[in-house]
């Protein structure tokens, strides 16, 4: 089968509407035809998905990948660097002709998540009927939330059972969701770097995120988006703390030493090398995420729990009897190997935890495409 342009993919009729032609070229959406009932009570109205596909939906629509990012990445997993992406697709060594996820064979389909900032509906989003923006008012979502939105995107692909679901961190927490909500639409499964429930170091750290975005003076309430400024300190604080999150000690350590940066004098006013990296690293997600989605996403990170009113984690990860593979990071400090350890234990189909040997920490899964890639051709071997 031939890889074609996702623009030219020849998608089913839709039960939602479609929305084509944006720039980029690829990104397409789904418009859900009712409101999204909320774990939480209440629903969400409007319900929009952003989504990029790669490949061709075979006629019997039986090899259909699902990929979910992280925290902060979007529906742009492959694809070079364009107009309306400033970066590579994240997880483009993966995904392509003749790669892990050959797209000459798969049909991979990957949505921004639910309370995003890049397509998808969140509270930078006008509230249905043109009004202002969601701001403050957006709902709080979960991860279960974000996964039936996900399921009504496959019902108006066409699409009733995935070949595989496929994510890492908050990407896995909601493969595992699918895994667990809709055991029979998930044929295989591959976690990565992710839990089973937040834990509390992690809504410790997600909570001081948040602290930074809420206490910020133009954070408003949540009700910035009109006003021409934001909580973009807030954001950048945020983002240093998560960062040193995301890679290892000895990694830092490695790399910038004590190091300053260029010619400045840390001893007046100067800075350290790796100072200079977090500014980087703050300033580049400034640019691209809105902080009141980075707020929805990471509190509907902590309220992640696979087994609530499930008979707990044991309970709930009876239920998947998709074929699944567990990876972790072994230098992962925030979603540690034990966690995965406990997926790998819990799920029936899964067998001994999978190791991603890697110096960057957490941000392994993202880094680490060849160890990846293995997993992801033993899985679909
Ligand atoms: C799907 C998802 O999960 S999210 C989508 C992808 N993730 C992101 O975009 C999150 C932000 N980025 C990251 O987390 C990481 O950069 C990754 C995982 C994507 C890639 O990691 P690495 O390749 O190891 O990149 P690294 O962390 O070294 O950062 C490199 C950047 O730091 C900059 N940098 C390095 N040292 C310094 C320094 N002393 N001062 C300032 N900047 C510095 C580099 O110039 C480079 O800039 P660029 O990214 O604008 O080109
Ligand atoms: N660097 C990733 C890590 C979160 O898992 C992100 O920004 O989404």
């Amino acid at each position: 089968m031939p890889a074609v342009a996702a623009a030219e993919v020849p998608l089913p009729p839709a039960t939602g509407a479609w929305r084509e032609g944006d720039p980029p070229g690829r990104r397409r959406w789904y418009d859900a035809e009712k409101p999204l009932p909320l774990e939480s009570g209440g629903e969400l109205p409007g319900v929009r998905l952003a989504f990029e596909t790669w490949g061709t939906l075979a006629a019997d629509r039986s090899n259909a990948v699902l990929v979910l990012h992280a925290l902060t990445g979007d529906s742009h997993a492959a694809g070079p660097a364009g107009p309306g992406h400033p970066s590579p697709g994240w997880w483009d060594a993966l995904i392509g002709p003749g790669r892990a996820l050959d797209t000459d064979r798969w049909f991979v389909v990957a949505p921004n998540v639910l309370g995003g900032c890049q397509g998808s509906t969140g509270p930078a989003s006008s509230r249905p009927g043109g009004g202002r923006p969601w701001g403050g008012a957006f709902p709080f979502l979960t991860p279960r939330d974000q996964v039936a939105a996900e399921a009504g995107l496959a019902d108006a692909l066409g699409i009733e059972r995935w070949a595989l679901v496929v994510g890492g961190s908050m990407g896995g927490m909601r493969a595992v969701e699918w895994a667990v909500s809709y055991p029979a639409r998930t044929g295989r499964l591959l976690l990565l770097a992710t839990t089973a429930a937040a834990s509390a170091e992690q809504i410790a750290w997600a909570d001081i995120q948040v602290r930074a975005i809420r206490t910020d003076p133009h954070w408003q309430g949540g009700d910035y988006h009109d006003t021409g400024r934001g909580p973009h300190a807030g954001l950048g604080l945020a983002r240093r703390l998560a960062h040193v999150t995301y890679r290892s000690e000895p990694e830092l350590q490695v790399r910038f030493g004590r190091l300053p940066q260029g010619t400045e004098d840390p001893w007046s006013g100067g800075r350290y090398q790796v100072q200079s990296y977090l500014d980087h690293h703050a300033a580049k997600l400034v640019r691209r995420f809105d902080a009141a989605s980075y707020v929805v996403l990471t509190e509907a990170m902590n309220a992640h729990d696979v087994g609530r009113g499930r008979g707990g984690a044991r309970g709930a990860l009876r239920r998947v009897t998709a074929p699944t593979l567990v990876a972790g990071v072994d230098s992962d400090r925030l979603y540690p190997p034990a966690q995965q350890t406990e997926l790998a234990a819990l799920i029936p189909g899964a067998d001994r935890l999978r190791v991603v040997e890697s110096p960057y920490g957490h941000d392994g899964f993202l880094i680490e495409t060849d160890q990846v890639a293995a997993l992801v051709g033993e899985l679909l071997s």
